[in-house]
């Protein structure tokens, strides 16, 4: 199995940070500064949350930003949130990205933001979905129905102003693994996942070229035990096949955010 980087998206550039938390703060200031930006621009912003670390530490530092009126004017009925990937576990299980979000920021935006619920746009729990393949065709549906006539890529596809991803230590991204088939899959929008090495085993992922649709794509890297990741993934000729986050990139725009312990071997 052979993946090609995308050269035509955006070449990624890098923002360092002391720490986790002050990257988390940064990236939640940038975030809802486009957000608010966006739905100025074109009326509405679709973005795409992660999980991790790094990930759910951007939304518990948005939820501050929110709490302390720094978020004023930022009008939620416009903003979408979707997810890059999901644990197939059963709803509310704690291990779920989508769980992690709400009680880090979503529940919040939801009870004293004016965040429709019908805007946060969950992947299908286990029960909804008995199958990671059947829970890839159940996103894929509901990404569709949010296609602009125009969609990007091809697919049928929100636009999406933004994607945030983690990077696991292996150099994952969303639940595309090094090694495996989801990561040559292309022409569709969303994949199963059965045998994640990362527990849970069943998962349901973007594809590459769903990634490579969205406006931007900003990674959120932060430990110790990220630098050998992040270093391969800036190394010319390192394959996306074992570095699966090399080929993490927006149409116009590629930030890797790290602290300095991720970035320690760049
Ligand atoms: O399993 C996952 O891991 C990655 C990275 O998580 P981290 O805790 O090592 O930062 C995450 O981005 C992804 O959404 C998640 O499902």
């Amino acid at each position: 199995m052979t993946v090609s980087l995308n050269t035509a998206a955006a070449e990624p550039r890098t923002e360092l940070f002391e720490d986790r938390d002050s990257l988390c703060r940064a990236v939640a200031e940038r975030l809802v500064a486009l957000l608010r930006r966006t739905v100025e621009e074109e009326g509405a912003a679709h973005v795409v949350l992660t999980g991790g670390g790094a990930g759910i530490g951007t939304l518990a530092a948005a939820a501050e930003l929110f709490r302390s009126g720094a978020a004023e004017g930022l009008d939620l009925a416009a903003v979408h949130f979707w997810w890059g990937d999901e644990r197939l576990l059963p709803t509310g299980d704690p291990e779920r990205n989508a769980q992690q979000a709400d009680e880090a920021l979503l529940d919040l935006l939801v009870a004293a933001y004016g965040l429709p619920v019908e805007n946060i746009h969950r992947m299908p729990s286990f029960a909804e979905a008995e199958t990671p393949a059947a829970g890839a065709e159940i996103y894929a549906a509901q990404l569709a129905a949010h296609a602009p006539h125009d969609s990007p890529a091809g697919l049928a596809l929100p636009r999406f102003a933004v994607i945030l991803l983690g990077v696991g230590p292996d150099g994952h991204i969303a639940s595309l693994f090094p090694g495996k088939t989801s990561l040559a899959v292309t022409g569709r929008s969303t994949v199963g996942e059965e045998d994640s090495p990362k527990p849970p085993p069943a998962r349901v992922s973007l594809t590459f070229d769903a990634i490579h649709s969205a406006h931007r794509v900003w990674t959120v890297v932060t430990g110790e035990d990220k630098a050998d990741a992040a270093e391969k993934a800036f190394q010319v000729g390192t394959p996306v096949e074992e570095i699966p986050a090399k080929n993490a990139r927006g149409a116009a725009e590629t930030v890797w955010h790290l602290d300095r312990a991720a970035a320690s071997k760049l």
